[in-house]
């Protein structure tokens, strides 16, 4: 991690409840990332994922409970404390206006900057860093909005890393990308050290990069634990609807998700 990064804290949500339009849609989650491990937040389309990730970087306020970032009452901080502390890629993302590559990323440095000025040389160094690790500095001086959907992810998945925050929050940070990109991203996640939280649906790649998995259910927490003492047979059935199993890799050895299919009565696991 970056030494200028603050040690990352353990970021709770503290019996969460929450709305959208006026529905209720989180009931009552209890769930704590811990100091700078990854957090995967799981569970099927329209179980609660993104209502959850936006109460942590403030879209959003939970109707009850809190969200603490260590001790500290997350919206209860000024913006831009609450900015230097969490740092957002979220699905909503920002729209047609433009900017290069490189100011986009710069846009991440706008909490630690002071008055009007020019970017400095520091800021301008972090960005293109956050570039390079998203494999995207070769992109800096394009506009923004000429890049493809993938191409877009990875430099708002860098201005969340120029903003060099103790707490990253990730909402899908991987569906547009290419696979070898989708192991690329979420290395570099898990190499800046800090307390992540990401919602995504390919279960093998947060079983391979996740140090817990927190499954959704129905806006309700099913279970949280390690991935594979989580994602048994049973709630991947009953969660996710199919049949699935761990099985080892014949080359490396490492233990992976292997999805049978739609889970069917009376078939077998295999
Ligand atoms: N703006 C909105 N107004 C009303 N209801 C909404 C709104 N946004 C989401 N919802 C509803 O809230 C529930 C939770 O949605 P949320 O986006 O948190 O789910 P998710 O787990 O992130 O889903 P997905 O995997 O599809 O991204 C869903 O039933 C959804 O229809």
């Amino acid at each position: 991690m970056n030494s200028s990064v603050p040690e990352p804290p353990r970021l709770r949500f503290e019996n969460v409840t929450a709305s959208r339009g006026g529905r209720p849609v989180l009931a009552d989650v209890h769930l704590d990332v811990e100091p700078g491990t990854v957090l995967g937040l799981v569970g099927p389309n329209g179980s609660g994922k993104s209502t959850l990730l936006r109460t942590a970087y403030r879209a959003a306020r939970p109707d009850h409970g809190r969200v603490l970032v260590g001790d500290t009452d997350l919206h209860a901080l000024p913006a831009r404390e609450a900015a230097r502390t969490v740092a957002a890629m979220a699905q909503d993302n920002p729209g047609e206006f433009d900017l290069s590559v490189l100011d986009m990323v710069l846009l991440g440095r706008t909490p630690h900057t002071r008055g009007s000025g020019a970017d400095s040389r520091r800021d301008i160094d972090l960005a293109a860093d956050a570039l390079a690790r998203v494999d995207a500095e070769q992109w800096a001086a394009r506009s923004f909005t000429a890049l493809s959907g993938g191409e877009r992810q990875r430099v708002l998945l860098a201005r969340a890393i120029a903003q060099q925050t103790p707490v990253l929050v990730l909402d899908e940070p991987t569906n547009h990308l290419d696979i070898a990109h989708r192991f690329a991203v979420l290395e570099t996640v898990v190499s800046l050290g800090v307390t992540t939280v990401v919602a995504i649906h390919d279960l093998d790649l947060a079983v391979r990069y996740c140090d817990r998995i927190a499954v959704l259910y129905g806006g309700a927490l099913r279970v949280v634990g390690p991935p594979e003492e989580v994602l048994t047979t049973d709630v991947l059935r009953e969660v996710f609807g199919v049949d699935a199993s761990f099985t080892r890799h014949p080359v490396t050895g490492r233990s992976h998700l292997l999805i049978a299919g739609l889970h069917r009565k009376d078939t077998p696991v295999p």
